[in-house]
C-alpha cells in the first residue's frame, strides 16, 4: 500500500512549489521528473513549443485530452486570456485526483474544468455539459490509438471551426502513425511537425500542429 508515482509527484509540488504560482509548479514537476522519477508529462522542451502555440492561438476555449497529473493543464491555463477556460478529460480516476490537487496548488482551478471519463463518450456531450460552441485549441495527449477517432469525433460533433488548432503530443514516441497520416493527407487540415524530444530524454519525439480549415 505504498504511494504511486503521481502521488509522489504531488507531494513534491506541495512541498517545494509556491502555492498560487503556476511557474513554480511547472518547475517543480520538471525537476522531480528529471532528478527523481521520470513521468509522462509533456515536459520542459516540448512545453515551450506548447506555450508558444497556445500564446499564438490565445484560446477562449481549450480542450485537453489526457490530463495525467495536470502539468500541461497548468501550462495551458496559465496562458489563457481573462475569461478563457480549459476543459480537460481524464479516463483514470487516480490521475484525475492528483491533477485536481496540482491544478489547485497552481491557483488556476477557476480556469479549468476537469472531467473524468472516456473521451469518446464525453466529446459528444461537450455542448450540453459545458455550453461549448467550438474549441479554439485542442491538445491531444492521451492514448495514442484515440487520437484519430477523437479528431474525427470532434469534426462530426461540430466542435471544430475554421482555424481551430489541434496540437498532438508523442507523434513519434510512442507514435501515432494513423493520426499523422490523416492530418497530413486530409484537405481539411494544414499540418506541421515540430521536432523535439521525449520528455526529459534525448529520444526523438515531436508535436504535430494541425489547423482545421473548416
Ligand atoms: O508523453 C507520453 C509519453 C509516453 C511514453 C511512455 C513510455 C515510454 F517509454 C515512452 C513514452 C506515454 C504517454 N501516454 C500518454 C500521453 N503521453 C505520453
Ligand atoms: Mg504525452
Amino acid at each position: 500500500t505504498g504511494s504511486t508515482r503521481p502521488q509522489r509527484l504531488l507531494r513534491a509540488v506541495q512541498k517545494k512549489a509556491t502555492q498560487g504560482d503556476p511557474q513554480s509548479v511547472i518547475a517543480t514537476i520538471d525537476d522531480f521528473c528529471r532528478h527523481s522519477e521520470w513521468a509522462m508529462n509533456v515536459g520542459d522542451e516540448k512545453g515551450l513549443i506548447l506555450d508558444s502555440i497556445v500564446s499564438e492561438v490565445n484560446p477562449s476555449t481549450a480542450l485537453e485530452l489526457g490530463t495525467y497529473c495536470g502539468y500541461s493543464t497548468v501550462r495551458i491555463a496559465r496562458l489563457l486570456p481573462p475569461g478563457g477556460r480549459c476543459i480537460t478529460l481524464e479516463f483514470n480516476p487516480a490521475y484525475a485526483a492528483v491533477a485536481r490537487q496540482v491544478i489547485a496548488w497552481a491557483g488556476i482551478q477557476d480556469k479549468v474544468q476537469l472531467v473524468e471519463g472516456p473521451s469518446g463518450d464525453l466529446i459528444p456531450q461537450m455542448k450540453e455539459l459545458f455550453g461549448v460552441q467550438t474549441f479554439d485549441f485542442v491538445f491531444l495527449d492521451h492514448w495514442k490509438d484515440r487520437y484519430l477517432p477523437d479528431a474525427k469525433l470532434l469534426e462530426e460533433c461540430g466542435l471544430l471551426r475554421e482555424g481551430t488548432v489541434l496540437l498532438a503530443d508523442n507523434v513519434i514516441c510512442p507514435g501515432t502513425p494513423e493520426y499523422l497520416q490523416y492530418v497530413r493527407n486530409s484537405p481539411r487540415y494544414e499540418s506541421r511537425y515540430f521536432k523535439s524530444h521525449l520528455e526529459y530524454t534525448k529520444v526523438e519525439d515531436g508535436l504535430e500542429k494541425s489547423v482545421f480549415l473548416g
